[in-house]
């Protein structure tokens, strides 16, 4: 389509929107609580260098970025030129984010996921579902971006390690864990009668029973993430965070993976970006 004023101006609108929904998304998550080994509104988790302030102003630094990926993927179609420059403006991103936190890594794996939604809506903004657009950003992410630095990252060491796959295959794959766990179980928990705090937990949780966290393999090793999985299994069979006994297991499953020094940084990004395709979509219906 040519570009005229209209158009301009509509694209605008849409990256302005884009961009302020991934960053709330983003802030939303940080302060959710209570998370077991995440930063939250109580305090860092089993991180040291992470905390609310530094997770928040890293969101807000990020705004920039989701506003160019929209702009620059508005109404276009999925090829390697789109795919480098959505490379470009990702690694950009993370160079912004370095600056923001004084070179601590909060959300690494949150632009990358987010990034990609952000650049399906704008390129189809007429996609109503969620999988519609996941299905969009994994064609993107399955693209060869020539321009990628080789660069030694404790994700690509694990899933070598492990056999298991990381954040690129989880984009490739369409993003099977915010599609078939998270946004199911947002929904669902919304329509059991859980709070949002709840839902949005219990989200998270769905997420976490079968992710191959790759935060968690680097800090904690297989056991740790078996422990992870079946923690988060044991909250929701229990019922869900709504409940006194999924509490009780949500408490257990946080002393666990406190112990193992361990943090599903990864399930923090799918539910950052469960949360964005809720609202886009909500919008949209
Ligand atoms: C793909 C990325 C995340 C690198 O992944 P890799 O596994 O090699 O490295 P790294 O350990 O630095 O980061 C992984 C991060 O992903 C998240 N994560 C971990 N496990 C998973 C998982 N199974 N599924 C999804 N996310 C996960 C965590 O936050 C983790 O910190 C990304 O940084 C990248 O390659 N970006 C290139 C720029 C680009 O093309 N961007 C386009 C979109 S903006
Ligand atoms: N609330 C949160 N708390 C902690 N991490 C989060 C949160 N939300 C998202 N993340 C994700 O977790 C990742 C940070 O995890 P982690 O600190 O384990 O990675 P690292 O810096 O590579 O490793 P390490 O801290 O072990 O040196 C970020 O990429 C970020 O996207």
């Amino acid at each position: 389509m040519p570009l005229t004023l209209s158009n301009t101006r509509q694209a605008d609108v849409l990256a302005a929107k884009l961009a302020e929904r991934a960053t709330q998304a983003l802030i939303d998550e940080a302060r959710l609580s209570p998370k077991p080994g995440l930063v939250d509104s109580r305090g860092s988790g089993a991180h040291q260098d992470l905390n609310l302030a530094l997770m928040e102003r890293s969101a807000h630094s990020l705004t920039a970025t989701f506003y160019a990926l929209a702009q620059h993927c508005w109404l276009r179609p999925v090829d390697i030129a789109l795919r480098q420059e959505v490379g470009r403006l990702g690694r950009l991103g993370e160079r912004q984010m370095m600056t923001a936190t004084g070179g601590v890594n909060t959300h690494r794996g949150a632009i990358w996921a987010m990034g990609l939604l952000v650049s399906a809506v704008a390129m189809q903004p007429a996609l109503s579902q969620a999988a519609d657009i996941a299905q969009c950003a994994a064609e993107l992410a399955r693209l060869p971006d020539a321009f990628s630095p080789i660069t030694f990252s404790k994700g690509s060491h694990a899933v070598q390690r492990y056999r298991v796959p990381g954040a690129k295959e989880e984009a490739q794959r369409g993003f099977p864990h915010i599609i078939e766990r998270g946004l199911p179980e947002l929904r669902a928990s919304r329509q059991r009668g859980a709070s949002e705090n709840q839902a949005q937990l219990n989200a998270l949780l769905a997420v976490m029973t079968t992710l191959t966290d790759t935060c968690v393999l680097s800090r904690g090793g297989m056991s740790a993430l078996l422990a992870m999985q079946q923690g988060a299994d044991a909250v929701l069979q229990a019922g869900g965070v709504q409940t006194s006994a999924g509490q009780y297991q949500l408490y257990q499953l946080e002393q666990r993976m406190l112990a193992d020094n361990a943090s599903p940084g990864g399930a923090a990004d799918l539910l950052a970006a469960t949360l964005f395709l809720d609202g886009v979509t909500r919008a949209n219906s």
